[in-house]
């Protein structure tokens, strides 16, 4: 499992980039401007000059709206700003037609300027709350889409967790649709180190978090602690391992 951790800004990248060692990518938002923000050019050209050189930046896109060339473009400034990793929360996106459509101007033009570039379609947990797609729907609508993975955060920070939302089992038919159409699959929404277990059981490829690491559980009002994200790496760790020997027992 992949460790994906969000700082709002430099000062808390520089916090992620000393704990480096723990973390696999860092990801660029504006939380306050919602779930998946996107932050400035600027600061992800920071973010990316700041954090070691073996990192990939990932960067969100927005809790966008059903504005294909709008999102496009915007995907596009993020990729040129040096974030290798792309994300689109498709927030605006009622139907699974019209995610296509958006995911597909965001591949195009990610991938007409980088073609290694990773174009990651996040749709939310929590998606009963907003009217936006269903969360089963999204690994199908980055498959269409030619997108690399397929994404779960939650719209709404309120403290209510991924499995709040989404349970367990659901979330494993969401991985196992993933990895049936070759994508990889990331959860993230206020995860905590007891969600750990559950998500390396059910083959999790990326987990992203950012209140988990932050001071006092905070990710608004708290910063990032490298050995918070230190503690995180080495329980998520001890998971993986658990269930790579049950694995090895079972078979
Ligand atoms: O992509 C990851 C999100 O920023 C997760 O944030 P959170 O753990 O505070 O819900």
């Amino acid at each position: 499992m992949l460790l994906l951790i969000s700082p709002d800004g430099v000062d808390e990248a520089l916090d992620c980039a000393k704990a480096a060692e723990h973390l696999d990518i860092v990801d660029v938002k504006k939380p306050d401007e919602g779930s998946l923000g996107a932050n400035y050019p600027w600061v992800i050209r920071e973010i990316r000059a700041a954090v070691p050189a073996d990192k990939p930046v990932s960067a969100t896109v927005g809790d966008v709206p059903y504005k294909p060339g709008t999102v496009a473009q915007a995907a596009l400034g993020a990729a040129v700003s040096g974030a290798t990793y792309i994300k689109v929360g498709l927030y605006g996106c009622g139907t699974p037609e019209q995610a296509v459509e958006v995911m597909r101007g965001v591949v195009r033009a990610v991938k007409d300027h980088r073609p290694d570039a990773f174009v990651v379609a996040s749709g939310y947990a929590d998606a009963h709350r907003i009217g936006c797609v269903n969360p089963l729907a999204l690994p199908d609508i980055a498959r269409r889409s030619g997108s690399d993975a397929a994404m779960l955060d939650t719209a709404i920070k309120d403290g209510t967790r991924l499995f709040d939302h989404v349970p367990p089992d659901v979330c494993a038919e969401f991985v196992r649709r993933a990895h049936d159409a070759g994508l990889l699959a990331a959860l993230a929404g206020s995860v905590g180190s007891g969600d750990l277990g559950e998500l390396a059981r059910i083959q999790t490829d990326i987990v992203g978090v950012r209140g988990a690491v932050c001071e006092g559980g905070d990710r608004n009002a708290g910063r990032i602690q490298p050995h918070l994200v230190a503690a995180f790496r080495a329980e998520m760790d001890r998971h993986v391992r658990e269930h790579a020997a049950a694995a090895v027992v079972q078979s």
